[in-house]
């Protein structure tokens, strides 16, 4: 192992193939091993990659649990490069010492982009009337052809008002004239609440009332399925809905019998139940966009992502101090 001002140099796992230019900047500072192959490992492959190593630079997808953390009894500390954290048990990390770090802020607007796009490709009608032309079944203009849902002037609803919930609401209010209604265990202040200009309302009026609810809270045991048949149920006929947060949010069963019923009218779907598996009754219809988990996906932001994720690792494990963490365990390991 190389040695740095007479110390040993702390070594560090990154999971998955990330850029080459993130890689170099921690090959400055620790022995590296990479999976330049982006292999999915099993949990198994991942304690045995982790034996030795001081830290991991993951992607959201590799679990980080109690029998992990006892089996890497060096490991002190795991960086996201999502901001999404539930592939982390929080309590075992805390219980272990082991600061775990998350990607926030350097994606927001990207994925508020991105969750307009959902939002309008399902409005509009987008892949279906695409797939339409591209089968060659375009034959002449009607007037109510690929018809689909207004998005200006309507109400944009928001499940989940975090940093993307707000990005989202600002383009709603501000770029299309949306009425924006939010719901949120915590109310926002009002100086926020005035610049997304969003009204708090409870969960019951926020399904009944969105034309386009958009969901971008965190996955957690609370959240599963927070999105059911129930509420399904309660939306308006005409409504959208959108998942940029997590699989498990939302009922996937639930969700496409509702669209197969036109219990609702559209979905944009970036995240699914069991992902990247999705429900068969989704691929069946065609009142539903579905995307594979890119909602962060541009270069420049999955760099940042993955730099962010870079830079927890090299502050921690040299100075002692994440910039993002999303702990603080009451005793550090190391
Ligand atoms: O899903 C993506 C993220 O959590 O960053």
């Amino acid at each position: 192992m190389a040695e740095q001002a007479g110390n040993v140099r702390p070594a560090v796992l990154v999971a998955r193939r990330i850029f080459a230019e993130t890689v170099e900047r921690l090959r400055a500072h620790f022995d590296v091993e990479t999976n330049d192959a982006d292999d999915e490992w099993s949990q198994e492959e991942l304690i045995r990659r982790l034996q030795g190593k001081d830290g991991a630079l993951l992607t959201g997808t590799q679990r980080v649990d109690a029998p992990l953390l006892e089996a890497c009894p060096r490991l002190r500390i795991v960086a996201n490069m999502t901001v999404g954290y539930n592939n982390f048990d929080v309590a075992a990390l805390d219980a272990a010492g082991v600061v775990g770090t998350h990607a926030p802020d350097v994606l927001t607007e990207t994925t508020a982009d991105f969750g307009f796009a959902l939002l309008l490709a399902a409005a509009r009608r987008l892949t279906e009337s695409e797939r339409f032309l591209r089968a060659g079944q375009w034959r002449r203009w009607s007037v109510d052809l690929f018809a689909g849902a207004e998005v200006h002037g309507t109400t944009l609803g928001i499940l989940g008002m975090g940093r993307i919930g707000q990005a989202i609401a600002r383009r709603g209010a501000h770029g299309f004239g949306m009425r924006v209604l939010y719901h949120n265990r915590r109310r926002l202040d009002a100086a926020t609440e005035a610049a997304c200009r969003a009204t708090w309302v409870d969960k019951d009026t926020l399904l009944r009332e969105s034309d386009h609810l958009v969901l971008v809270l965190p996955y957690t045991p609370e959240n599963h399925h927070i999105i059911g048949a129930a509420e399904l149920a309660r939306m308006k006929p005409t409504a959208v809905l959108v998942n940029l947060a997590r699989g498990g949010i939302v009922d996937d069963a639930a969700l496409a019998e509702a669209l197969r019923q036109r219990r609702i009218a559209a979905a944009g779907l970036d995240v699914f139940e069991g992902e990247p598996h999705v429900h068969p009754g989704l691929l069946e219809v065609p009142n539903v966009v579905l995307t594979p988990h890119i909602a962060s996906a541009t270069v420049p932001t999955r760099r940042a992502m993955a730099d962010l994720a870079a830079d927890n690792l090299i502050a921690f494990l040299t100075q002692g101090r994440a910039l993002t963490p999303v702990n603080h365990p009451p005793r550090r390991r190391g």
